[in-house]
């Protein structure tokens, strides 16, 4: 029998009109990989929406003893072999739904048809009690995502889509030598989603339709261990979870690299010798509003300027220590501490080791850290020897340089942490499962984060302070692990983006004395000093090797961060991260010589009671 695969080709379309199809999708579609054979029949089922793949292929159920259905497959059912050369073996497929992760559950509890669908999809059993939950914990079986390309906007807008495929594209399986490739798809014509499924090999009557779930990851290990959502395999015994340091090409990587000095003879300024005033440029206007002193002034000009302060990042170091007497609010690689990724690799110097008996990683005070690309075979191997050892397995999902808890999770499902990674690159850490609590009036025993500003005047000798006065975010529900793990405001602190009509705002000042009350155990001064000990370890740390692997001591650099941190149950603090140029607005509003109080420290070296000299801790 012949078959004609042309039907829908009659290909009258004008070669204009299929010309700017191409250009407007040219960039999707070769990122795709998709042939350009197809490009014409895709570009006419799309205006015309044809949904022809249920006259090639067909789904077959497979059931288990009790009758119930607990796979499908696709197979080819047309009567005569297909063709990956015949340039209408492209189908489109529909999206049974869209969603963003932290949004599903509640969109689910209003959609109860979509709740039937899906669990019929995923095999959930109709006796399984909350279904929802089933299919939260069952999608990273069947979910894929994308994320909009978005200019300007919200930075939420930056929150990955996931969306799961209809019942024939959720059933094609996989196969390391897969039949067809699939690839999602923006339709400019109608401004809808698709996934597009094409094939990469002839596939005969009742043949196999399969495609390679994790397409593009090339290394056996890598596969194995991106497959494991769907193999369930158990790496534990062939995999080390021990992590070494990576080389220097990893700190390299992404970053662009600052021009340094050639050599550190390179003329010391001292600007307390000036005898004239000191010269600001700045582009922070809190700078501008708060720096008092009289000591110093603002100028326009950066050739007069004595020290620049910053938001943007400097990478002339060269030309401004051997060129210039000037001072910059940044140090030389200082993106091994502000970057997540890199700051657990350089806390984790000297104590590299994680205890085979208890699994307890060092230092203690640095949330037990795994990067997702580069280190998942070992993240998985530690998830599972923690399973069979029934130790705590919550962890916190986090992007590499996304703030404000974007596209960040907590769970204790390791599919979810594996598929996570495909969003974009992302850290996965312990979560603390045991926080101080705080007691809130209104809401109980909820969650809270602390922020220090940090003043860090020299590297070689280190010179570190803190700023006295510290900052604290709460929770707004109270804290449970039995909650559940999407409900933003019982598991994160960070409140004055999302959910902020409830902010808690309470100063140090009053948390001190109510700390001292609620905490039995525990004294305020003793917590303090393990924090500003575990500060000043990451300083130490972050310099023990030399650029890119550490910061440089740049005698011209002098920098604010502010740590974020948490308490365990016992007092233990642990480090969540630390950022450059923090937002100084409450630190001004609140405390009017904040500003005087920081350029004195840095640059004029002078004690001050509302600072804390903490480099001998
Ligand atoms: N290991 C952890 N265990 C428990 N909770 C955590 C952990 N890490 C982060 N969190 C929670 O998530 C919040 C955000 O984490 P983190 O500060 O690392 O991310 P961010 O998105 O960079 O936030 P920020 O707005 O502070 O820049 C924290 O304030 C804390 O409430």
């Amino acid at each position: 029998m012949e078959c004609n695969h042309l039907e829908h080709g009659d290909l009258l379309m004008s070669g204009a009109l299929l010309d700017s199809f191409v250009d407007l999708h040219r960039s999707q579609l070769e990122l795709s990989g998709v042939p350009r054979v197809f490009y014409p029949i895709l570009f006419d089922k799309l205006q015309k929406q044809i949904f022809d793949a249920g006259e090639y292929f067909g789904i077959i159920e497979v059931e288990n003893d009790e009758g119930e259905t607990v796979q499908r497959k696709v197979r080819v059912t047309s009567e005569c072999n297909i063709l990956k050369d015949d340039p209408s073996m492209i189908f489109l497929i529909d999206h049974a739904y869209t969603y963003r992760i932290n949004t599903i559950r509640n969109e689910l509890e209003q959609l109860s048809e979509l709740v039937e669908r899906l669990s019929r999809l995923m095999f959930i059993s109709s006796d399984e009690e909350n279904k929802i939950n089933a299919i939260i914990e069952h999608m990273w079986k069947f979910n894929h995502t994308y994320t909009l390309a978005v200019d300007g906007g919200d930075a939420e807008d930056r929150e990955p889509y996931w969306y799961i495929r209809d019942e024939f594209g959720s059933a094609v399986e996989h196969c390391d030598q897969a039949t067809v490739r699939m690839a999602p798809f923006l339709s400019m014509i109608d401004g809808q989603m698709y996934t597009l499924l094409w094939l990469i090999k002839d596939i005969e009557c009742n043949g196999s339709v399969s495609v390679d779930y994790v397409c593009g990851a090339q290394d056996e290990l890598i596969r194995r261990a991106k497959l494991v959502p769907w193999t369930a395999d158990d790496l534990s015994d062939d995999i080390d979870y021990q992590q070494t340091e990576p080389n220097e090409q990893y700190f390299n990587t992404g970053r662009q690299s600052e021009k340094l000095p050639s050599s550190e003879t390179y003329s010391m300024v001292d600007l307390t010798k000036l005898n004239r005033t000191i010269n600001v440029l700045t582009d922070v206007e809190l700078v501008r509003d708060n720096l008092a002193d009289k000591r110093f002034q603002l100028v326009e000009d950066l050739s007069h300027a004595d020290i620049i302060f910053t938001r943007k990042h400097f990478k002339d170091f060269k030309n401004l220590c051997e060129n210039t007497q000037q001072f910059i609010n940044q140090y030389p690689f200082e993106n091994i501490i502000n970057i997540k990724d890199l700051l657990a690799i350089i806390c984790r110097r000297t104590s590299s080791s994680i205890d085979k008996e208890t699994l307890q990683s060092y230092p203690l005070w640095l949330p037990t850290t795994f990067n997702l690309t580069y280190e998942l075979p070992k993240f998985i191997s530690y998830f599972q020897h923690r399973e069979k050892k029934n130790l705590d397995n919550h962890w916190i999902v986090k992007p590499f340089n996304l703030a404000r808890s974007i596209d960040t999770h907590v769970t204790k499902n390791l599919n979810s942490i594996i598929r996570l990674a495909e969003s974009g690159p992302k850290i996965v850490c312990k979560y603390i499962d045991k926080p101080l609590l705080f007691h809130r009036e209104e809401s109980g025993l909820v969650k809270f984060d602390i922020r220090y500003i940090v003043l860090l005047r020299s590297l070689e000798p280190l010179k570190v302070y803190v700023y006295e006065k510290f900052w604290l975010r709460f929770a707004n529900k109270p804290y449970s692990l039995d909650n559940n793990y999407d409900d933003y405001q019982v598991h994160f602190t960070v409140m004055n983006y999302r959910y902020a009509q409830n902010l808690k705002k309470i100063t140090c000042e009053e948390f001190v004395p109510l700390f001292d009350e609620q905490q039995q155990n525990l004294k305020w001064a003793d917590v303090q000093e393990n924090i500003f000990s575990m500060i000043h370890q990451v300083f130490e740390r972050a310099t023990m090797r030399k650029p890119p692997c550490g910061m440089l001591p740049c005698h011209r650099s002098r920098a604010v961060y502010a740590v974020d941190l948490m308490l365990g149950q016992t007092g233990q603090p642990y480090l969540l991260e630390m950022n450059f140029m923090p937002d100084i607005e409450r630190a001004c509003s609140y405390y009017p010589t904040f500003m005087d109080d920081i350029f004195r420290t840095l640059f004029l070296d002078e004690s001050n009671s509302n600072v804390i000299d903490i480099s001998s801790k």
